[in-house]
């Protein structure tokens, strides 16, 4: 055992996440972190085309319209894509406290089927945080903000540089990002972070 924790309860001494001074304003739609990304890109046909916005403090909503190529089940959406929704929801709180952070550590509790052709309605907001351990959770609701809870999850989320995604990703595409003003603004952002 290395004796490292991935518990999602914060210790003791964690502190509240801090929310950055140039945020998107409470209501603000926040733009996709990647074109080609699963959970939010335009550019991917069968992804989830999240579309995600700001709350208060470091919060936000979303929401996902389930669609036929997210079927696990005849006419109910796939549980790794609605954890997807989840983790793509959870990621986005990174341009609340523009700090970069992946996901450590998501656990999915599912406890309404999802039909196709619903929207799931999704809120998630950080809690603490604890060195580069961010604790945070999501609901996902049926139809609506008053809708029941279909989906939930706690996670870890763990800072990292923009280094983390140059020195893992495949090339070709590192070097299409890297070659993209909308991508570099979007490290930019991330990188004034004092
Ligand atoms: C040109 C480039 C353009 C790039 C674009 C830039 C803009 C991007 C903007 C925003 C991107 C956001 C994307 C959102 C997408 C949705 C979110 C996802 O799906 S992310 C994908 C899934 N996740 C992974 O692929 C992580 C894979 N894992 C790793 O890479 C490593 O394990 C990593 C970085 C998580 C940790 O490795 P270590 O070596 O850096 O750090 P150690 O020392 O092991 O841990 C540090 C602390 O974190 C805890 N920790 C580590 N792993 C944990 C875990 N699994 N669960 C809980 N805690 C964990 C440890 O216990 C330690 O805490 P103690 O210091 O002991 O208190």
């Amino acid at each position: 055992m290395s004796g490292r924790t991935t518990a999602l309860t914060p210790p003791a001494d964690a502190g509240p996440p801090v929310r950055h001074p140039e945020a998107p304003a409470p209501g603000e739609v926040i733009g996709a972190h990647y074109e080609n990304c699963f959970g939010c890109g335009a550019g991917v046909p069968h992804g989830l085309h999240l579309e995600v916005r700001a709350g208060e403090g470091v919060a936000v909503t979303a929401e996902f319209r389930v669609k036929e190529a997210h079927q696990g089940a005849p006419g109910l959406a796939h549980g790794g894509v609605l954890a997807t929704a989840l983790d793509e929801t959870l990621g986005s709180l990174n341009w609340l406290t523009r700090v970069i952070a992946v996901t450590g550590r998501l656990e999915t509790d599912f406890l309404l089927p999802v039909p196709v052709d619903s929207v799931l309605y999704l809120e998630a907001e950080a809690v603490a945080v604890h060195h580069r351990k961010i604790y945070c959770t999501a609901t996902g609701r049926l139809g609506g903000p008053e809708g029941p809870v279909a989906v939930r999850a706690d996670a870890v989320f763990i800072e990292v540089k923009v280094e983390h995604f140059i020195n893992h990703g495949r090339p070709a595409e590192i070097n299409a990002a890297l070659a993209d003003p909308d991508q570099v603004k979007v490290v930019r952002a991330f990188e004034v972070n004092p």
